[in-house]
């Protein structure tokens, strides 16, 4: 096994359509009619290898793609093409991540333990550390839906830092709390850092970023526009940043509309295209370059509509489905409903002595 990254993606895309109303969504769904939708592509294809014991930060813009890869990464959604090879167990901090609202806190505790495969007697033992941590007293039995951003957030940190993750995701939330949770959650991060986990580290604060990472990606509209050494990649994504700003502000439109036009009208098939042409480039033989692109960009995706033998099976199941639930209400037996399916609308008189 190659041990040289502990997260990797390859050709990573995320697609999403931007449907109109729900009946779209569920026509598109069963792949009836067509339905025309415009796409938005998120994620323009990503490729990056995390090394075991790296504390990676991703940053970029607003919507520039970074949840996106963090909650791919952390299994929350699926990407739309492209290999992502995680070895190890995840935890995700962000605000309000993983929480179920309607839960107390306590038993978000016990959930997410059981979730990471911890035992009651694991959680019991983390449970008073974790409470003590978030800092949310006697709210700890009140359901999560009653807490503020900040009290989510804090809790969430406190349970994934208690459950001993392998690899954590922290996408933005240093942001709130004040300043002393602010101390402890770094601590805790370089506590893990002396450990040797993985840490990825999804922000907008350069500060924290420079301060807690080994490397950074720097991701912009979709796109993986450097990856690096920290000092370094900061430094150019804030030599844009400044040269952005002095731009006028019909200009910075412009160039944002630009952007997210190219990401509308991102074409996967042209990008296979390219990535089969790369390896023909090096001399790999036509037919087998397009067998490795199409595994590696679709080995692990499920398609997002129906094929033709999954809408028939799922179309009979429906039919069948109304069969029974209409013979279990007209009295007959399932014979006589199968030998005179007239007699289903006929249901059985009961005489009233
Ligand atoms: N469910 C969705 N449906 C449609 N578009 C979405 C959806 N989720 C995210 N997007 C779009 O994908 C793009 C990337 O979003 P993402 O949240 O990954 O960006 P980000 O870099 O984390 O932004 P921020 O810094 O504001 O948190 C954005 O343009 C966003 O509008």
């Amino acid at each position: 096994m190659d041990n040289s990254y502990k997260i990797k993606l390859e050709n990573v895309t995320k697609e999403y359509d931007l449907f109109r109303t729900k009946s779209d969504k569920l026509k598109n769904f069963f792949n009836i009619g067509k339905v025309d939708v415009p796409h938005f592509w998120s994620l323009k294809g990503i490729s990056l290898a995390i090394k075991p014991g790296e504390t990676f930060g991703i940053i970029g813009v607003n919507g520039s793609g970074k949840s996106t890869i963090s909650n791919i990464i952390s299994g929350i959604i699926p990407q739309t093409t492209g290999t992502v090879d995680v070895r190890g167990d995840t935890s995700i901090i962000a605000i309000g991540a993983g929480l179920k609202k309607n839960l107390t806190g306590a038993e978000n505790i016990r959930l997410k333990g059981l979730m990471q495969g911890l035992t009651i007697k694991e959680i019991d033992d983390v449970r008073d550390s974790i409470i003590d941590f978030a800092d949310i007293g006697t709210f700890i039995n009140q359901p999560v839906k009653d807490y503020s951003s900040g009290m989510r957030s804090r809790l969430g940190f406190a349970i994934a830092v208690h459950i001993n993750p392998d690899i954590m995701i922290i996408d933005e939330a240093l942001s709130v709390g004040d300043d002393t949770f602010y101390q402890k959650c770094v601590d805790k991060i370089m506590e893990f850092k002396k450990q040797g986990k993985t840490i990825l580290f999804v922000s907008h604060s350069l500060s924290q970023v420079k301060m807690i990472c080994d490397r950074v990606a720097w991701m912009h509209f979709g796109e993986l526009r450097e990856v690096g050494d920290t000092d370094e990649v900061i430094s150019h994504y804030r030599q844009f940043s400044s040269s952005f700003k002095k731009k006028t502000a019909k200009e910075r439109k412009k160039y944002q509309q630009d952007k997210k036009r190219q990401q509308i009208e991102f074409s996967i098939d042209g990008y296979q295209q390219s990535l089969i042409n790369d390896q023909v480039e090096v001399g790999v033989e036509v037919k087998q370059a397009e067998k490795n692109i199409q595994k590696r960009m679709y080995g692990q995706v499920l398609p997002d509509k129906m094929s033709i033998a999954t809408r028939m099976v799922v179309i009979i199941a429906i039919l069948a489905f109304i069969f029974f639930a209409m013979v279990n209400v007209s009295g007959h037996s399932i014979t006589k409903s199968l030998e005179s399916p007239s007699t289903l609308i006929h249901p059985v008189q009961h005489k009233v002595r």
